[in-house]
């Protein structure tokens, strides 16, 4: 059947968020970033002025780039630019370092960082216990510190029923790992086709294979070069920040660890073949419907609080705008100028977090008059419960009974070959860096991420730390920086001490009153 999405009918806009340079942005997207589309890779060729420069002390690269907190300086400077001029500059051939030069006899390894996911119903309690143990997702003042391990338990617990139902639905457990699993080994062969013996790990965040497995690993097979890459696109304090920050805790306590040479890929959204592969998904997706042009495409990314943005410079929201100007200027060059917009998804809780709300934005497309929507996962290259659940089940519903007719979704990248070839790339330009400024053991051990900068986020972030919010003690007891009274925090020492004592004792004040299964 023939669906017509119809000429959206949305009433004019008020501000000037409509972009008349390419695809029309919906309104709620934010005014476009100033993007320097030009830091798109150009192959893997390798220059040596650029990535050796090693007399420029470590401090100093990172108060260039930490110069100020706030996200619009970041969106200027982005944590990975010393990784730039690599890409930026093909090499004249006289400069060219060869792979082979660059290896030698060294064991490379490559470290794939991820989130983890439980494998099956019974993990899912405890892989929540993982991730609001992380002083990174749930911060409690310094003084409360010893309650953050009972807290996660009742957090874990009261969340578990809702999160297992997601699970449930979705096959039973997270397809993450078997994802990342394929794309390590994706990423091995196409690194041994491009000459680069290397191996490559998984180590996730809060289920197996743990970090610290991975870890292990590497030392067993004696590795003497790695390159950590993220598999998030995007940096965030939550997401990266808190893998490399446990990282760089086990690499201080290892002496192998400490002279084994290493850098850090802390982001890569603007990496051409990641947005290419995107792009070419997108595109294709939209070949799926009648009017191609009159769809209009909802980038959906994985939200954060708001205050870790705001207040704790976290650069995700500058390059997540930029990530979504690079992939609209990739389409447009393909002569796909559709009406776009970003929105973020997932929050948890009642604080603030990024907007506009994915489930608030379709509601409000769907008021506009837009009958045919493409959703695009954008924060995370695997499918995962929030693209499987959240996006194709929640806001599939949402979309339709909100007057959109027409609904695709782009799916994650997955092994998609451009992509995956394009990581190798990123691994083999970043080898030069590897152990660059890495000068003594002192030095790695204040530093993982030396030429990254990663070190000089977590510092920025960690000088900021007392200031921010966590998301989950504002949720439930209204921990807010005007509530930072003694009596205030006595008060809630106390709630929590009998939430605490409800949770172990299944017996209390909460279940009585039939309140307990507040999260959600
Ligand atoms: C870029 C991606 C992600 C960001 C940023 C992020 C921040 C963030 N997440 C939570 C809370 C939860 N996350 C959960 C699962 C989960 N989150 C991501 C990605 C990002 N999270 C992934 C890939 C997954 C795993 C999905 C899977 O398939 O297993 C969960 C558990 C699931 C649920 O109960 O909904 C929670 C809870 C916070 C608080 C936060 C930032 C502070
Ligand atoms: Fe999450």
């Amino acid at each position: 059947m023939m669906m017509n999405c119809g000429a959206m009918n949305a009433t004019t806009p008020s501000s000037a968020s409509w972009s008349a340079s390419h695809g029309s942005k919906i309104p709620m997207l934010l005014p476009r970033a100033i993007c320097s589309t030009h830091r798109m890779c150009c192959g893997s060729g390798v220059h040596v002025d650029a990535c050796v420069s090693t007399n420029v002390s470590r401090n100093a690269k990172d108060s260039m780039i930490w110069s100020g907190t706030s996200p619009s300086l970041y969106s200027k400077q982005p944590i990975n630019k010393f990784l730039l001029p690599l890409r930026a500059s093909v090499a004249s051939t006289s400069q060219d370092v060869t792979i082979a030069s660059l290896i030698g006899r060294e064991k490379i390894g490559v470290l794939l960082l991820n989130l983890g996911g439980p494998e099956t119903l019974e993990d899912v309690q405890p892989f929540l216990f993982n991730l609001f143990a992380d002083p990174d997702i749930i911060r409690l003042p310094r003084l409360f510190r010893f309650l953050q391990k009972p807290l996660a338990q009742f957090i874990s617990v009261t969340r578990a029923p809702k999160s297992k139902e997601g699970y449930a639905s979705i096959g039973g457990g997270s397809p993450l790992r078997h994802i990342t699993d394929a794309q390590a080994e994706e990423l091995r062969k196409s690194l041994w086709e491009k000459q680069v013996p290397a191996r490559v790990y998984v180590g996730m965040r809060y289920w197996h294979p743990f970090t610290e497995e991975a870890i292990q690993q590497i030392k067993r097979d004696r590795i003497t070069k790695l390159v950590v890459l993220p598999l998030y696109p995007q940096f965030s304090i939550s997401t990266s920040g808190s893998s490399l920050r446990l990282l760089e805790r086990i690499f201080r306590e290892d002496e192998y660890l400490v002279s084994m040479q290493h850098t850090v890929i802390p982001s890569w959204y603007q990496r051409e073949g990641y947005i290419k592969a995107l792009a070419n998904l997108i595109g294709k997706e939209l070949e799926t419907f009648d009017h191609p042009e009159q769809v209009v495409i909802c980038f959906s990314a994985h939200g954060v609080p708001l205050a870790y943005v705001e207040e704790a410079g976290d650069p995700y929201k500058a390059e997540m705008e930029e990530c979504i100007d690079l992939i609209m200027e990739e389409l447009e060059k393909r002569k796909i100028m559709n009406a776009y917009t970003l929105a973020y998804q997932s929050r948890v809780g009642p604080v603030e977090w990024l907007k506009p709300y994915t489930d608030e934005t379709i509601i409000e497309l769907g008021k506009r008059g837009v009958k045919c929507l493409l959703a695009v996962p954008i924060s995370f290259v695997s499918e995962h419960i929030e693209t499987l659940e959240e996006i194709d089940v929640e806001y599939k519903e949402l979309a339709l009974k909100s007057g959109i007719e027409k609904w695709g979704r782009v799916p994650a990248l997955g092994c998609e070959p451009t992509f995956i070839s394009d990581l190798a790339d990123a691994v083999i330009e970043s080898l030069p860096y590897v152990g660059a400024m890495a000068v003594s053991n002192i030095e790695a051990r204040q530093s993982l991420v030396p030429l990254g900068s990663v070190g000089g986020l977590l510092a920025v972030y960690d000088s900021r730390r007392r200031e921010l919010q966590s998301p989950v003690m504002v949720w439930e007891w209204g921990w807010t920086r005007s509530a930072e009274t003694w009596n205030g925090r006595a008060a809630m020492l106390a709630v929590l001490v009998l939430l605490v004592l409800e949770v172990t004792t299944g017996q209390g004040f909460l279940h009585q009153w039939g309140i307990l299964l507040f999260f959600h």
